[in-house]
């Protein structure tokens, strides 16, 4: 579904990304991992078409990202971008509707205000349809950013969803309802690319994980292949333990403490 050959992107005389290949297949979640400045959103941009100018070649459904028209990408891609530029004074439930736009010419049908209320419901939103947008609070305007996104593809069978750090200013039960609304969709089949910091939440619910350093894969793989010790101190150059998570089949990271100044653990302080 998409399958990143050997891109390299520099801007100036800085290379970005060099030679960074995966494939990621219906129904998978890979989550993008790496440093600050490691490269992920630059990676996510080119994949979306916000940046064109590269080398290499990026194919969704085995076709050239660069055939589809915007009309034809927006009937089964979706994005959440990073960024929150909303600055006009939009109600909540109109902003959902925008997602609807791809597929209405002047105005919504009865199934598009249906499905941007669906939407809204699905991530806990609906009681705040009514509001102004800008006057949420940020993991509020997060969640509603999602459901705009789910109401855009609500009614694909087959698509591809691209979040970048979507978890950022929820809660923990947020966090984990919002990689649980991205996992519903891998079970219709879709595709789902997500950028996270959070090593434990792509363990858990990453099916591969591509790992950058600045700008190139360390790894990719199984969250077992790709997250170890050896990896997150190359990447993060930090020092962890992994332990198995109680219940699913995945490690879970835990970052060892006071490395940066004795290495002594936690329990030998005074
Ligand atoms: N337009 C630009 N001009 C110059 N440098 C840029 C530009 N866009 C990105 N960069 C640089 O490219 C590198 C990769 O940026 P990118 O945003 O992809 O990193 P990231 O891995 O998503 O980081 P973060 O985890 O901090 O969000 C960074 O060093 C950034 O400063």
């Amino acid at each position: 579904m998409l399958d990143v050959r050997n891109i390299s992107y520099r801007i100036r005389n800085r290379k970005l990304l060099d030679g960074v290949s995966f494939q990621a297949k219906p129904g998978e979640m890979l989550a993008i991992v790496g440093a600050n400045g490691a490269g992920k959103s630059t990676l996510l941009k080119l994949c979306t078409r916000e940046l064109i100018k590269f080398t290499g070649e990026i194919q969704l459904f085995n076709k050239q990202i660069n055939t589809y028209s915007d009309k034809d990408l927006s009937l089964f891609r979706a994005v959440l971008p990073q960024q929150n530029s909303v600055v006009f004074p939009f109600l909540v439930s109109e902003l959902v509707l925008m997602g609807r736009y791809p597929h209405f010419e002047f105005h919504p049908s009865e199934q598009d205000y249906a499905i941007a209320e669906m939407a809204l419901k699905k991530v806990g939103m609906w009681e705040f349809a009514s509001r102004i947008f800008t006057t949420l609070s940020g993991g509020e305007q997060q969640r509603v950013q999602l459901a705009r996104v789910l109401a855009q593809i609500w009614d694909v069978e087959q698509g591809i969803l691209f979040l970048d750090e979507p978890t950022t200013g929820l809660d923990l039960l947020h966090q984990h309802q919002m990689l649980e609304l991205a996992h519903e969709f891998t079970q219709k089949g879709f595709c789902v690319v997500v950028i996270l910091h959070d090593l434990n939440l792509a363990a858990q619910y990453a099916d591969q994980i591509v790992m950058l350093r600045a700008g190139q894969i360390e790894a990719v793989g199984t969250p077992r292949d790709v997250i170890t010790e050896a990896t997150i101190k190359r990447v993060f150059n930090l020092n962890v333990w992994l332990i198995e998570h109680p219940e699913m089949d995945c490690p879970m990271v835990i970052p060892q403490h006071r490395q940066f100044t004795d290495n002594q653990p936690l329990t030998n302080r005074k």
